[in-house]
């Protein structure tokens, strides 16, 4: 589903973000992706997303070749993939149906398909009964499964999420967590950026860790020493 190689990205500044990273994930696999601040992870989502384009190196996101991607089929392409962000990007202007209708409506669905997807992703993060209200008197947790709806809404076969629970106290976080994980169950590739290692490891998940532009490990993530000794 993801395929990186050697792929490097430099910015116009002249700083290499990325340097030379190789990595395959499969279809319906579920990653997690770590690494000191500054370390890569964001840019990585960009390539993905299409945000940022590789400087060498290849990306190919479901058997299709960024690198030869024209402009015009960049919209295509970002349908395929879902996006949840830390701070939700939620409109507050907008009822939380509206937040969710969003893709499906740039997309040009039928309003009758548009509400009948829209009610079925906020059923799948338990928002069902909050469908009519302002996003802003959600709490934090509840604001961020409205940005998870709104990604899944039309169905994406892959679903990326920079910290999504960067904002949320452990016990939230596990929650939103494990709705990444029933994603997955149903087929969705997902891959997670998350700086709480003590969590990601609880989910014992492939995890790929970034230092200073370089894949350093790849796997499981080891259980941590207790005490010492034996
Ligand atoms: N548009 C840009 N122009 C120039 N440099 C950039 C740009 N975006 C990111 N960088 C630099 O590239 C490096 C990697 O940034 P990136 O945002 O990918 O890291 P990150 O691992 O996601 O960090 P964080 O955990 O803090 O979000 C950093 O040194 C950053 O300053």
């Amino acid at each position: 589903m993801i395929s990186f190689s050697q792929v490097s990205k430099r910015y116009p500044t002249g700083h290499e973000a990325l340097g030379g990273i190789s990595f395959d994930i499969e279809p319906a696999e579920m990653v997690f992706l770590t690494g000191h601040s500054g370390a890569g992870k964001s840019t990585l989502m960009k390539l993905i997303m299409l945000m940022e384009r590789a400087s060498t190196g290849q990306v190919i996101i479901g058997g299709r070749n960024l690198n030869r991607m024209r402009a015009s089929q960049i919209p295509f392409h970002r349908r395929q993939v879902g996006v949840v962000f830390q701070n939700h990007q939620l409109l507050f202007d907008r009822s939380v149906f509206e937040n969710v209708a969003l893709p499906l409506q740039v997309a040009g669905f039928h309003s009758r398909e548009v509400g009948r997807r829209v009610r079925a992703a906020l059923d799948k993060v338990g928002l069902l009964d909050k469908e009519k209200l302002n996003p802003i008197t959600l709490s934090g947790g509840e604001q961020q499964r409205v940005g998870i709806a709104r990604a899944v809404v039309n169905k994406p076969p892959l679903l990326l999420a920079d910290e999504p629970t960067g904002n949320l106290d452990p016990a939230l976080s596990a929650e939103i967590m494990k709705l990444f994980a029933q994603f997955n169950a149903v087929g969705v590739t997902v891959m997670i950026a998350s700086h709480d290692l003590a969590l990601v490891r609880r989910l014992r998940k492939r995890v790929l860790t970034l230092a200073n532009g370089s894949l350093v490990h790849d796997g499981l993530l080891p259980e941590p020493q207790v005490g010492g000794g034996v």
